[in-house]
């Protein structure tokens, strides 16, 4: 990766401070003077500079490994493989909890329990190894200012009474969570890239960035000419950092997304507008099965974006008190589906005689048509929301049928408008 500090590619000290009073920082920095640029600036003569060269390439050039190493790395250090969420059935799915060396995406509706389950993990990182924790450091990226410190307690104090009965324990627990508020686009990017440092020097081993959306949507607006490139480059640059940093330093790093209602023709309605009362179903992929299905709500951020997390954990409403966690996208996992509620302690799944998980092979199937048939079986009383709204799908006009749904939405019409 060319954004590596030169410093970490093993050159002389005296080195790295010359290049550094030229603004040569990083191997790509470097990588890019040409030979007698170089001489110039380290004084070494062209031969030495040759050398350098080599070094700082292979330094930042990726590293091939068999898969026989990457196996018995883990077999002989499983617990450092994945994080546990505590959630026991979820843990037993996914192998272990948490992939490290990924990028795990969690996406759903607005107060689903997105920001829950990562000051949760947050929580989970910094404890010792013998309670399944990494014990280590947390780097919380907030682009929605909606962490919570009383919360991290709350729930710190009651999933783990007996070990967070003191308050040092307590202490030591939230001083080893870092957390950034980074409200605009450029400031996330630069807090991205810094961040390698920082996963050395303060022992991270948990990165989670909430949300990657928000920031996003907010400063680029699809509709308008070159943003959706600009916009896709950024959360490819994003992505390409975040899963270096997750690979290099064999971390989980943790990311939340919005949801997005797609209605016919692709004209996309904001779906985070919603709330749990307009029984949005929500499903994974496009839904145009042939039965005219031509409303559906998927994750944010397009199809370039989904191609970039490993693994991605869906969570929606079911009613009021009871949601769903949905494995939608694993390399590991097949498709399946848990109850859970959010308590004091945090996420906590039903008990068993409740809980709704479900396997299902892909061999075979077309993923979208089992999710939803999935979604439909676990909870009949859910429809979809082509069902649900038939006059709204058949809508003439599809410009005209969005304007009056954002008003509806807007002015708490909803029923009235259906
Ligand atoms: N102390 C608590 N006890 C029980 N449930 C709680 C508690 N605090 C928050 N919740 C639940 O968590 C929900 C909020 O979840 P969260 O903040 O994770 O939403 P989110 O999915 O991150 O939403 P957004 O996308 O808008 O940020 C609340 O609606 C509430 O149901």
């Amino acid at each position: 990766m060319a954004s590596k500090k030169l410093r970490r590619a093993g050159l002389p000290q005296n080195l790295c401070e010359r290049l550094s009073r030229h603004q040569i920082t990083t191997c790509q920095d470097l990588l890019r003077l040409s030979l007698l640029e170089l001489m110039k600036v380290t004084g070494q003569n062209y031969w030495k500079v040759q050398k350098l060269l080599n070094t700082v390439s292979q330094f930042c050039a990726p590293r091939m490994q068999t898969v026989y190493e990457m196996k018995r790395k883990r077999t002989m250090n499983p617990s450092t493989a994945f994080l546990p969420t505590t959630l026991e059935d979820l843990d037993k799915i996914l192998h272990g909890g948490i992939a490290c060396g990924s990028i795990t995406e969690i996406t759903g509706p607005s107060g689903c329990g997105k920001t829950q389950f990562c000051i949760m993990m947050s929580l989970l990182a910094t404890l010792p190894t013998s309670m399944g924790g990494f014990s280590g450091a947390v780097i919380y990226i907030d682009t929605e200012s909606a962490f919570s410190a009383e919360r991290l307690i709350e729930i710190a104090q009651h999933r783990f009474p007996h070990y967070f009965a003191s308050e040092e324990k307590l202490i030591s627990m939230s001083s080893s969570i870092y957390l950034y508020r980074e409200l605009t686009c450029d400031g996330v990017l630069k807090r991205i890239e810094s961040l390698e440092e920082e996963i050395i020097s303060k022992n991270v081993k948990l990165v989670i960035l909430d949300s990657i959306a928000s920031v996003v949507r907010k400063e680029f607006d699809t509709k308008l000419q070159g943003n959706l490139r600009e916009r896709t480059n950024l959360l490819t640059k994003e992505a390409s950092i975040l899963k270096y940093l997750a690979e290099e330093f064999s971390i989980p790093v943790i990311l939340t997304n919005q949801i997005t209602t797609w209605l016919s023709e692709g004209l996309a309605l904001q779906a985070d507008l919603l709330s749990p009362a307009d029984d949005l179903s929500l499903s994974e992929g496009p839904s145009r099965n042939g039965a005219g299905e031509s409303g559906y709500v998927t994750a944010a951020l397009g199809n370039t974006w989904s191609h970039s997390v490993n693994t991605r954990l869906i969570l929606q409403y079911l009613n009021s008190q009871t949601r769903q966690l949905q494995i939608a996208k694993s390399p590991s996992a097949p498709f399946t589906s848990f109850l859970y509620v959010i308590e004091k302690s945090g996420l906590v799944l039903q008990d068993s005689g409740q809980k709704d998980q479900q396997c299902c092979s892909w061999e075979g199937t077309n993923p979208t048509l089992q999710a939803i048939k999935m979604q439909k079986e676990s909870c009949p009383s859910r429809r979809l929301f082509s069902e649900t709204h038939p006059r709204l799908l058949s809508f003439p006009d599809t410009k005209d049928l969005l304007l009056q749904l954002r008003i509806a939405l807007r002015c708490n019409e909803l029923l009235f408008f259906f």
